[in-house]
C-alpha cells in the first residue's frame, strides 16, 4: 500500500510556475466563474486520471486500509529483542478502542486438508495487498531441515501458527493489524482482544491507562501460571524467553507473584464448586462462593492482574440470582458492566444483557434456582 502512494505521489505533474506568475486580474464576474469552472474540471481530470483504477485486484477493501484510523492512537516499530511492536502515539484511557480488524482469512480448528495446503490455498484468494500484509508478519519455529527461501507453503504455515488467534468457535483466524501486538505476563499486559461473533470482527481494548510512548502488550498464554511455566510455554510455542516486567522481578518479588496467581487459580476452582449443587458433598453455598469472588478480586489488585473481571463478576451475578439476592444481583451486574465496558466494551452483547439483569435482576435465567440467601455484593 505504501509503496503503491509513494510511486502515484512522484507522478504527480510539477506545478507551472511560469503561467502562474503571468495570470492576468480577472475583468468580470461571468469571466471569474468560467475560469473557475475550467480549474476545477482540470484538477478534477488530473485526479482521477492518476488514480489507481478501482478493478477488483487493485484496490484494497476498506477492511484493509487502516493506516488512516490507526495512526492516530498506535504505531508498530522496531522493539529491540522483539522484532516489531505496537507503541501508542498519545495517551490512552482504560476502556479505549484501539482497533478493529476483520481476518484476512479464517481456518477450522480441524481440517482434513493438511495446514499447509489449506494455507496455501486461503492465500491464493486474497487480495495481492492483503497476501503481502500477511507474508510480511513474523515467524518463528520454521524447520531448520528447509530452506524458507524454496519452501513458501512451510513458511505460511509457520507465520499463520505464531500469528493466528481465535476468531469465533473453533475457527482461528489471521489480523495482520493485531498481530504486531507483542505479549506480556499478568500485569504486564495492557491490552485485550476478543472476537465478535456479532459483526465478525476482532476488537482490542486497552485494559488499562496507557501513557504516549509504552508499548501495547496482550498476553499469549493464561498469565495466572507462574513464571516457569509461562516461560517455558512462551519459548516453545513463539521462541522467545519472557522479559516482561512481570517475568524480570528479582526473585523474591516473582514468588510473590507467583504465589498470588496460583492463589488465584486455585480460588477460581474453589469458587467453581458451587456449580456442584447443594446436594454434592464438595459443593458450596452462595455466601462462600461470593466471598471466594471478592478474594480474587483483592489479590488481583495487588497482582495489578485485570483482565476477565466482567466474566467474574458476571458469574457472582449469577450466584446471586439464583439464591434470589435482588441487590447483590444488581450489584455484581453493574460491577460486570463496567469491567466488560473496558475490555470487551460497552457496546458488546454480554453487556447489553447485564444491563437489563441491573434494571431487572427477578428477569436472570437462573433466578429463584437456589435456595433463598443473602451472598452480597462487591466491597
Ligand atoms: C504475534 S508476533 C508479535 C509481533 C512480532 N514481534 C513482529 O515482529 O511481528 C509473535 C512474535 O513476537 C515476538 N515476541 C512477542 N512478545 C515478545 C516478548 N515479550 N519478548 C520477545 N519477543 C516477543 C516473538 O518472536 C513471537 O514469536
Amino acid at each position: 500500500m505504501a509503496r503503491r502512494q509513494l510511486k502515484f505521489a512522484k507522478s504527480q505533474p510539477t506545478p507551472n510556475k511560469k503561467r502562474r506568475q503571468t495570470a492576468q486580474p480577472f475583468t468580470s464576474s461571468w469571466q471569474f466563474f468560467a475560469i473557475c469552472v475550467a480549474i476545477a474540471a482540470s484538477v478534477l481530470y488530473l485526479y482521477t486520471s492518476k488514480q489507481p483504477r478501482r478493478t477488483k485486484q487493485s484496490a484494497a477493501p476498506p477492511e484493509y486500509d487502516f493506516a488512516a484510523t490507526d495512526s492516530s492512537i498506535f504505531t508498530v516499530v522496531d522493539i529491540p529483542g522483539k522484532g516489531k511492536g505496537v507503541v501508542a502515539v498519545r495517551d490512552i484511557k482504560q476502556g479505549e478502542v484501539i482497533l478493529r480488524e476483520r481476518p484476512l482469512f479464517t481456518v477450522p480448528r480441524n481440517i482434513n486438508a493438511s495446514p499447509s495446503t489449506y494455507i496455501a490455498n486461503q492465500l491464493n484468494k486474497l487480495h495481492d495487498i492483503a497476501r503481502a500484509s500477511f507474508l510480511n508478519l513474523s515467524y518463528v519455529n520454521f524447520p531448520a531441515h528447509l530452506d524458507p527461501d524454496s519452501s513458501p507453503d512451510e513458511v505460511a504455515l509457520a507465520i499463520f501458527q505464531t500469528n493466528a488467534v481465535m476468531a469465533g468457535e473453533g475457527i482461528v483466524g489471521i489480523f495482520p493489524r493485531m498481530a504486531r501486538l507483542n505479549h506480556g505476563c499478568s500485569s504486564a499486559f495492557n491490552v485485550v482482544y476478543n472476537w465478535r461473533d456479532e459483526g465478525a470482527f476482532l476488537i482490542v481494548h486497552a485494559l488499562k491507562d496507557i501513557a504516549k510512548g509504552q508499548e501495547l502488550l496482550t498476553t499469549y498464554t493464561d498469565s495466572k501460571r507462574p513464571r516457569h511455566e509461562r516461560r517455558a510455554y512462551l519459548k516453545e510455542q513463539y521462541g522467545f524467553t519472557c522479559t516482561c516486567s512481570v517475568c524480570s522481578l528479582p526473585d523474591a518479588l516473582s514468588q510473590a507473584s507467583d504465589a498470588r496467581l496460583s492463589m488465584i487459580s486455585s480460588l477460581y476452582n474453589s469458587f467453581a464448586r458451587w456449580g456442584k449443587g447443594d446436594n454434592d458433598p464438595e459443593g458450596i453455598d452462595g455466601i462462600r462462593a461470593v466471598g471466594y469472588v471478592r478474594e480474587i478480586w483483592d489479590i488481583e489488585d495487588e497482582e495489578g492482574y485485570w483482565s476477565e473481571r466482567g466474566q467474574l463478576a458476571s458469574d457472582a451475578a449469577w450466584v446471586a440470582a439464583a439464591h434470589s439476592d435482588a441487590s447483590a444481583t444488581q450489584a455484581w451486574a453493574r460491577k460486570a458492566i463496567e469491567w466488560y465496558s473496558y475490555e470487551i466494551g460497552a457496546d458488546a452483547p454480554q453487556v447489553r444483557a447485564l444491563r437489563k439483569i441491573a434494571k431487572n435482576p427477578e428477569k436472570h435465567q437462573a433466578w429463584e434456582t437456589r435456595a433463598k440467601l443473602e451472598v452480597g455484593g462487591p466491597r
